[in-house]
């Protein structure tokens, strides 16, 4: 048994305890700032209420232990209980229709299920590329605006079957009133119940009204029109439970479809993040383009492409780790009845009361540097192939736990893949502020706060994401750059020879470059244990599951 330590705590201030510790308006980074100055376990306690929040991924993986512990429905989630009410996301570890929703929806979020709508994935991420093309070069704009926007139009195209066009115009309400529902939802635990009553009571219903509109709306859309595609709402409104053969009330149908998009809308947090990453890291850019260049070639993504892009499914795991955009999920001891006694963590080196609601930081257990080495390099060669497998189960939690674990992490796969791939094949990246350092805010997700950025489109293979200061890239030996492209100034390639073939003599014929580039490529890069041109591929699909 190890030495029982005491959890680490900030000092805090009489009567209030810890409640300048966190601040309510930005609570994720007062977390986030509390994890890389206590570490592995630290706790707060406001007016008499203790929380304790894991920040490592060793204690991370043992709190995720379904034996030991469960999903701790408290605080912000009970709030958002006034919207949604039992839904999959707020029903409490013993409410039946938790069960009865969940063996409803899980089919339709399979891979499969999600693999016949793909091309509606493709086919608005290529709207937004389209608006962003003709932005023109050099125009700022704040990629998670219309990043939220896709993700919204997407979820609701492809779950619930209705274009929004959405992507072109101004913010759907949706997406605004899920901000408010949020927002408030963290906010109300730490007010008086009249403040919230007499002040902040309009906005509560307010957004709860346009969010339960919005999925009222679509089911009288489905009545009116009726089809046969069987996607998520139509298993919504006709399915019925396997084990019970209970079917879900139109109110239920509503809530189910409200969580959706909430869930959804950590997507484009992590896409917004990921894009600042690719112009911090112009060196993965080069490698995501090559293989891109090698699978897709100069045609447009399809679904079939997306099993074999093992770089690609690396920057998005990668991704997924430094954004942290789901940033964190709640655990409590199961309790034991009659039995009172204090929860050992570490074999006994910390103790929590029998009934210790903890939060798990995901911002610390993501950039652990007992697991991670220089934790905050965005180095997505740490998540290909076996050393992705080689890393602890607590260290790849960024879609929660168990069975309560994230309902929609097939669709968001996919989602983020798509559109990973599509933006760096597509388009050019500059920050608009060179020196932008990642800050992020927000409620049940975390964004970067103001990160504005140019766009152009890809014009040459050497066209990386813009990068303020110089880089080197060191290429794996033999891959050779055609004559005739040019490297923004900034960036030095490292082993690189040029060749000289006559497609690529001719700098400014865009077709004949990409073929001799494939041709390099295909022959020179091997990420991990995946080449595209073998037959026998683990697929990024078949990893989807470890994702
Ligand atoms: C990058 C994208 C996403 C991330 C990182 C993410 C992360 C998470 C996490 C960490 C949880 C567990 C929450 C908890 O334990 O309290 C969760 C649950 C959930 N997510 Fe996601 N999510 C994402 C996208 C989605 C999408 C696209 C949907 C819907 C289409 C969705 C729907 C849900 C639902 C309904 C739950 C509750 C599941 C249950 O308790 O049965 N999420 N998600």
């Amino acid at each position: 048994m190890a030495t029982p330590t005491s959890i680490p705590q900030p000092p805090g201030i009489p009567l209030v305890g810890n409640l300048l510790d966190v601040d309510p308006s930005n609570t994720w980074w007062s977390l986030k700032k509390l994890a890389e100055r206590y570490g592995e376990i630290f706790q707060i306690k406001v007016l008499g209420h203790t929380i304790v929040f894991v920040a490592s991924v060793a204690l991370a993986e043992e709190i995720c232990d379904e034996k030991r512990f469960r999903k701790f429905v408290g605080g912000p989630i009970v709030q958002i209980r006034d919207t949604v009410h039992d839904s999959l996301f707020t029903a409490y570890d013993n409410e039946e229709s938790w069960g009865i929703a969940h063996r409803i929806v899980a089919p339709l979020l399979s891979t499969q299920s999600i693999a016949t709508r793909l091309d509606e994935v493709i086919q608005c991420t290529d709207e937004l590329i389209a608006k962003w093309k003709g932005l023109g070069a050099n125009r700022q704009t704040q990629p998670l605006t219309d990043l939220n926007s896709l993700n919204l139009e997407a979820t609701t195209l492809t779950l619930f079957g209705k274009k929004l066009d959405s992507i072109n115009g101004p913010p759907h309400p949706v997406i605004g009133a899920m901000e408010d529902a949020t927002s408030e939802a963290m906010k109300r635990p730490n007010r008086p119940r009249l403040l919230n009553w007499l002040v902040y009571g309009g906005k509560w219903k307010k957004s709860a009204k346009t969010l339960r509109a919005y999925g009222a709306e679509l089911v009288e859309h489905r009545k009116r029109n009726p089809t046969d595609r069987h996607d998520l709402l139509w298993a919504l409104l006709n399915g019925t439970d396997p084990e019970s053969g209970k079917a879900l009330t139109e109110s239920q149908v509503i809530d189910e479809i409200v969580t959706m998009p909430i869930g959804s809308s950590t997507a484009p947090c992590a896409i917004a993040a990921g894009i600042l990453f690719l112009t911090q890291n112009p060196d993965v850019v080069v490698k995501a383009r090559a293989e891109l260049d090698a699978v897709v070639g100069d045609g447009p993504l399809k679904p079939e492409h997306l099993s074999e892009l093992p770089y690609i499914t690396a920057v998005v795991r990668e991704t997924l780790r430094l954004s942290f955009a789901a940033p964190g999920f709640n655990i409590e001891p199961i309790p034991k009845k009659g039995d009172d006694s204090p929860v050992l963590l570490a074999g006994g080196k910390y103790r929590v009361a029998h009934s210790q609601a903890m939060i798990i930081v995901l911002a610390g257990v993501n950039r652990d540097p007992a697991v991670f080495e220089d934790p905050l390099a965005f180095r997505p060669e740490r998540m290909l192939g076996d050393a992705f497998a080689a890393l602890p189960a607590g260290a790849k939690k960024w879609f929660g736990n168990g069975k309560r674990e994230c309902i929609g992490k097939h669709w968001a796969w996919d989602f983020l893949v798509v559109v990973t791939a599509k933006l760096i094949k597509d388009l050019d990246f500059e920050a608009a502020d060179p020196a932008y350092e990642l800050k992020q805010d927000g409620w049940f997700n975390v964004r970067p706060i103001d990160f504005s950025v140019k766009t152009s489109f890809v014009a040459i293979f050497a066209a990386v994401f813009s990068v303020a200061s110089a880089v080197t890239i060191s290429l794996p030996s033999g891959v050779s750059i055609p004559s005739g492209v040019t490297l923004p100034s900034q960036v030095t390639l490292v082993s690189a020879t040029p060749t000289s073939t006559a497609a690529a003599a001719n700098g400014n014929d865009k077709r004949q470059q990409s073929a001799t580039r494939s041709f390099g490529i295909r022959q020179n890069f091997n990420f991990g244990q995946q080449t595209s041109s073998s037959g026998a591929q683990k697929t990024a699909r078949a990893n989807a599951d470890d994702n």
